[in-house]
């Protein structure tokens, strides 16, 4: 399966968060999208998942148009994480989980069904919170949850919008470590809004930086990687440096105030 979006426009209240954009995504690959606040990133991964309308152009699943009776279709096969992970339902992380299942899901939950969602919650890390309200978790744990939540669904396509923004840097290692290893051997679509354009370098296949409406550059981390451009984009300076492996490092580097003539 290819997932392409061609000359995709779309607005959001009185701003057009892409003008004209297109990318084309593959099976098998992780995808990062990458840009300062309030770039699109959230809208166009929801324009994906038929959220939100495109004013203009179109989404192609194998050369063909999402439409509607389509994009119900589309959905079965998507795995979608929204940014918020608040839940109003008092359900036990397990149900939460086991949600993911819903459409095979009956008046009665399979033994196969309920190994598949402890092994799954067992290999992220939340088999002794199964039994918890969902409400008594941190931010992390909860956004844990709905990884597994999301990825129960055997999606073809991964959607996950800034899935590590409250995790610690070894739920973030080990997450995106997962995301990883499930888009290689399931053979997903996987894109992932990210925020840390270091930690996109280590595990993306390919990144877009999107800014200003459009896609500033993209490729892999190396190419696009450039101090120059997104110093510009984030309005930051930063120093461009490689850790062991090669992979770039992104390091904001801090503004120095004039205070009252001296330079702080
Ligand atoms: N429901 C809405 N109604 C009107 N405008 C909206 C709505 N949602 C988002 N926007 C606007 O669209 C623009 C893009 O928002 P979006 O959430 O896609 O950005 P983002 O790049 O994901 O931001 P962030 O990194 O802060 O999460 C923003 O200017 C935002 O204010």
């Amino acid at each position: 399966m290819c997932l392409e979006i061609e000359n995709v426009t779309i607005i959001r209240g009185d701003q057009c968060t892409a003008k004209g954009i297109s990318a084309r995504f593959h099976p098998g690959k992780l995808y990062a999208i990458l840009g300062p606040n309030g770039t699109g990133k959230s809208s166009l991964l929801k324009a994906l998942f038929g959220e939100v309308p495109i004013a203009s152009g179109r989404i192609l699943q194998d050369g063909q148009p999402l439409m509607s009776r389509r994009l119900g279709h589309w959905r079965h096969s998507i795995g979608y994480m929204p940014q918020g992970t608040e839940l109003d339902a008092s359900l036990t992380v397990l149900e939460v989980v086991l949600l993911g299942q819903m459409d095979a899901l009956h008046m009665h939950v399979s033994d196969e069904q309920m190994y598949k969602a402890l092994r799954l919650m067992q290999r992220v890390g939340i088999a002794d919170l199964a039994h918890r309200d969902i409400q008594s978790l941190s931010g992390g744990q909860r956004q844990l949850a709905l990884f597994c939540q999301v990825l129960l669904r055997d999606p073809q396509v991964l959607l996950l919008d800034e899935p590590v923004s409250a995790l610690d840097m070894h739920h973030q290692l080990s997450l995106l470590n997962q995301v990883y290893r499930e888009t290689r051997d399931r053979n997903l679509i996987t894109i992932a809004v990210l925020h840390d354009l270091s930690l996109a370098a280590q595990f993306a296949d390919e990144v877009l930086l999107l800014g200003d409406g459009v896609i500033q550059a993209s490729g892999i981390p190396k190419a696009v990687f450039d101090p120059e451009v997104i110093g510009r984009l984030y309005d930051v300076q930063v120093e461009l440096l490689h850790d062991k492996a090669g992979a770039p490092v992104i390091r904001p580097v801090r503004p120095h105030y004039v205070d009252q003539g001296v330079l702080l």
